[in-house]
């Protein structure tokens, strides 16, 4: 194994990276469609050449190699198996082109189907497998490889999700302890393959943490939405709700308002770095802490939206309205109990946020929650966890 070090740039895909992964670190690489992911991964394994910067494998300047001499091996979302070879012959072809003799690549081979669990598959062609027999064997031929980084673009997508988890399994082992780069847009993946989660956009990194506090803690929306939380961004407002013993400094369990695009958002401060207003503030909102109702509910500090309805989808036993936010914003009335008082005009842009919240199938139901519907999302602000942004 080794560690890779890059530092990137192509032109003509506005991408500009720099990233050092040490050795024996499984990072996942993240972000919306055409953000650079597969084209990182390309110019690590050498089918795309930068405009400038170089690649280090283990030390070695392999920006220059071509693909087959970089050890970089790259597993693609179809296991692109050479149709008229044997599987056995696919995966000795590696050590073969290495330099291995024939009896020594077939051995490895062996030894390397054996490993993932589809040695009786060896004399079959690829033809002959099923899509998840096909992506251990297209595993095992980028293990004979003896690459010392292994690539990884979406290695579940064209997979059953019966025959997901098997494999997930399977290459969880595989990656112990090497130095791997995971493209992938489920969540599963990143928590049960990666330590290191790092967010593209656009060509740039945007989030590069661990994974815990990416989830946790998202800075970007691609990672918010990949935790299912809504990620509302701004600055700490200057007067706080009244009747709360909060001025100037905030500190971390502070009562904190929060001026975004949809208005005041109230919530507590969840740094370990104390703040000020001013001072760029993320609001994190988990849905399932927002409940639906038909009028402004009253009582403890709130966070009230009128929203419209856009639709729902089935998540565990519960039902997730995602629903457009509309302009006025009011919160819970009661002077004595911190609430932001309204109705408040939230600024231009703020109508369209999209907002999230699970909720029974019942409480759907009585609410006749459907398209179009406008209703009150609800969230006391005790719930919205608020931290700095960058
Ligand atoms: N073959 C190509 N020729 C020219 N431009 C390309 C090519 N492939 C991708 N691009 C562009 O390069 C940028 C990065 O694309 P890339 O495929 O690396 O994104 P990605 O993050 O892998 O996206 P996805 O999640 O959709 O696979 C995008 O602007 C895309 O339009």
């Amino acid at each position: 194994m080794a560690d890779v070090r890059l530092d990137l740039r192509l032109a003509a895909r506005q991408l500009d990276v720099a990233l050092d992964v040490p050795d024996g670190q499984v990072v996942a690489v993240l972000g919306p469609n055409g953000a650079g992911k597969s084209t990182l991964l390309g110019l690590l394994a050498g089918t795309l050449t930068p405009t400038a910067g170089r690649v280090m494998v283990g030390g070695r300047d392999v920006t220059r190699l071509p693909p087959h001499r970089r050890r970089v091996a790259l597993l693609a979302q179809q296991p692109l198996l050479f149709p008229h070879l044997s599987v056995l012959e696919n995966v000795a072809f590696a050590p073969r082109a290495a330099g291995a003799t024939r009896t020594e690549a077939r051995r490895l081979a062996r030894e390397r189907l054996e490993a993932v669990g589809a040695a009786e598959l060896a004399d079959r062609r690829p033809g002959q497998l099923s899509g998840g027999q096909a992506q251990r064997v297209a595993i095992a031929r980028a293990l004979a490889a003896d690459p010392e980084v292994l690539l990884l673009d979406e290695p579940f997508a064209a997979l059953d999700v019966a025959v997901a988890p098997q494999l997930r399994g399977l290459l969880r082992e595989v990656l112990e302890g090497r130095t791997a780069l995971v493209v992938t847009h489920d969540l599963v993946d990143v928590v049960t393959l990666a330590g290191r989660a790092v967010v593209l956009d656009a060509g740039r990194v945007v989030e590069d943490r661990s994974v815990r506090a990416l989830v946790e803690s998202p800075h970007s929306r691609f990672a918010a939405d990949l935790a299912g939380r809504v990620l509302l961004e701004g600055t700490l407002a200057g007067e706080l709700p009244p009747g709360l013993p909060v001025e100037g400094t905030v500190r971390s369990g502070d009562a904190v308002l929060v001026r975004t695009s949809l208005g005041p958002v109230a919530g507590l401060w969840e740094d370990d770095t104390a703040a000020g207003p001013g001072v760029r503030a993320l609001a994190l909102v988990d849905p399932a802490a927002v409940s639906l109702h038909r009028e402004v509910p009253h009582g403890s500090p709130r966070n009230c939206w009128p929203v419209e309805v856009e639709g729902m989808e089935p998540r565990g036993g519960q039902l997730r309205v995602v629903a457009r936010a509309l302009t006025e914003r009011v919160t819970s009335p009661e002077p004595h109990d911190g609430g932001i008082r309204g109705p408040v005009d939230a600024p231009e842009g703020g109508q369209g946020v999209r907002l999230a919240a699970d909720i029974t199938p019942a409480a759907a139901a009585e609410l006749a929650v459907a398209p179009g519907r406008r209703l009150w999302f609800v969230v006391k602000a005790q719930q919205v966890r608020v931290y700095r942004g960058h």
